[in-house]
C-alpha cells in the first residue's frame, strides 16, 4: 500500500469534484481510481432532476476505467469538501466490490486535508461478487 500515491489520487479526485454536477445536493463529490496499469481515472457526481437519474462520483470514475480497457483497481480515493469524510454509498460498494480485492484500500479526504483510510473488505463484508455466478452451477444443484 505504500507504493500508492496518494497526493497524486486526492489532487486528481480534487479537480474531478470541481466538475462536479451537483444543483440538487450542492455535494460535489470526486473520486480517483488507480487502476492495476498505473492509470489513474477519476468521476464526478452527476445529479439528475428526477433525483433517482443521479450517479455518484465513484461508478462514474469506475465505467470511465472500464472503458478505457481497465478491470483490475489497486485504490480508490473520494473527495469531498465537506468536514465530514464521505465514504462510499452502499450501491457504490457494490460496483467497487466487482473490481477491487477486499484488501484494496478506500480513502477518503477533504479540503481540511483530513483522511481516513478503509479496505473495501471493513465497507462491505460479505459481498456478492462475480464468483458466486461462477460457481452457480455447483451451488443448490
Ligand atoms: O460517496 C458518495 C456520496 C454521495 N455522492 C453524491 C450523490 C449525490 O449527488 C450527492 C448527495 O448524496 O453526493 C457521491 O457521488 N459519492
Ligand atoms: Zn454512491
Amino acid at each position: 500500500m505504500s507504493d500508492i500515491n496518494w497526493p497524486a489520487l486526492q489532487s486528481a479526485a480534487q479537480q474531478a469534484a470541481a466538475q462536479a454536477y451537483a444543483p440538487y445536493s450542492q455535494f460535489p463529490v470526486g473520486v480517483a481510481v488507480l487502476a492495476e496499469s498505473g492509470n489513474i481515472y477519476t468521476g464526478c457526481n452527476v445529479e439528475n432532476a428526477s433525483y433517482g437519474g443521479t450517479v455518484c462520483a465513484e461508478r462514474n470514475a469506475i465505467a470511465a476505467a472500464v472503458v478505457a480497457g481497465e478491470r483490475k483497481f489497486r485504490a480508490l480515493l473520494v473527495y469531498t469538501p465537506q468536514p465530514a469524510l464521505t465514504p462510499p454509498c452502499g450501491i457504490c460498494r457494490q460496483v467497487i466490490a466487482e473490481f477491487f480485492s477486499p484488501d484494496a484500500p478506500v480513502a477518503s479526504c477533504n479540503h481540511l486535508q483530513q483522511q481516513q483510510l478503509w479496505t473495501l473488505g471493513e465497507l462491505l463484508p460479505a459481498a456478492f461478487t462475480p464468483t458466486y455466478l461462477a460457481n452457480s452451477s455447483k451451488v443448490g444443484a
